[in-house]
């Protein structure tokens, strides 16, 4: 289980507060209303963020005071999540190795990632050099090759199109399925956690609520989630 316990954590003068438990290999949404809290949260579970009190566990192991890239997860943001000077093969190498050449069973593994995305072929060129939906792709395959237990989302695709953004909605629920991994996703239109989440967490009133089931939640909403909703 991913385990937020009693935590207070800070944003500026902002202070949100989270006591919660995400079972192992769940996909959740985390929802609620522009500043309540949603990024705040998920900076703090990927390490990026410090705690005023409380701790964060996953497995029984406490992680709360690990550097991001000592905790068992990965992170895509809204922007950002590729390297524009890179070829996407070596965008997707980073995960492997952030420096130094790949052994072979490493430059196989960027490979294989490569075509479980879609992007078999592609790996020689820039994200400039391809669509915003092949971006996030390479994005994934970065994820995909570091095998991390946890993967956090902080709407990487809400740049895309409806029909796009479902797409790469699609093949997250499919790539966490594959891999086991449990994801955290903030999203803004409930039709993403509908379309992925069992569980969704609403973030209103300075809290984190601990997930309860996305349809039941939709179907009987709580008053700020009502609001939010409109
Ligand atoms: N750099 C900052 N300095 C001070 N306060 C900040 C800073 N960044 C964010 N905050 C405050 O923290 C609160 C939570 O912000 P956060 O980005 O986590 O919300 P959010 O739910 O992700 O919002 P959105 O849906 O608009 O992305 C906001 O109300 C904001 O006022």
């Amino acid at each position: 289980m991913l385990k937020l316990d009693d935590c207070k954590i800070a944003n500026g003068d902002f202070v949100l507060r989270a006591s919660l438990g995400i079972e192992v290999g769940a996909s959740v949404a985390i929802i609620g209303p522009s500043g309540a809290g949603k990024s705040t949260l998920l900076e703090a579970i990927a390490g990026f963020r410090d705690l005023k009190s409380g701790r964060i566990l996953w497995k029984g192991k406490n992680l709360t005071d690990l550097p991001p890239g000592k905790r068992p997860l990965a992170m895509l943001f809204q922007d950002g999540n590729t390297f524009p000077h890179l070829t996407a093969d070596q965008n997707v190498a980073l995960g492997v190795r952030p420096n130094g050449r790949l052994s072979r069973a490493e430059e196989a593994r960027v490979q294989s990632a490569l075509a479980r995305v879609g992007l078999s072929g592609l790996g020689a060129r820039k994200p400039s050099e391809l669509s915003g939906g092949q971006q996030s792709r390479v994005a994934l395959a970065r994820i995909l090759v570091q095998r991390r237990q946890v993967l956090l989302l902080d709407e990487p695709f809400a740049a895309l199109g409806p029909a796009l953004k479902a797409e790469m909605l699609d093949l997250v629920a499919d790539l966490v399925a594959e891999t086991e991994t449990t994801l955290l996703m903030v999203s803004h239109d409930p039709g993403d956690a509908r379309r992925i989440a069992g569980q969704t967490i609403l973030v209103a009133d300075d809290m984190a609520r601990p997930p309860v089931a996305t349809a039941q939640l939709f179907e009987n909403p709580p008053a700020a989630l009502r609001d939010y909703l409109g």
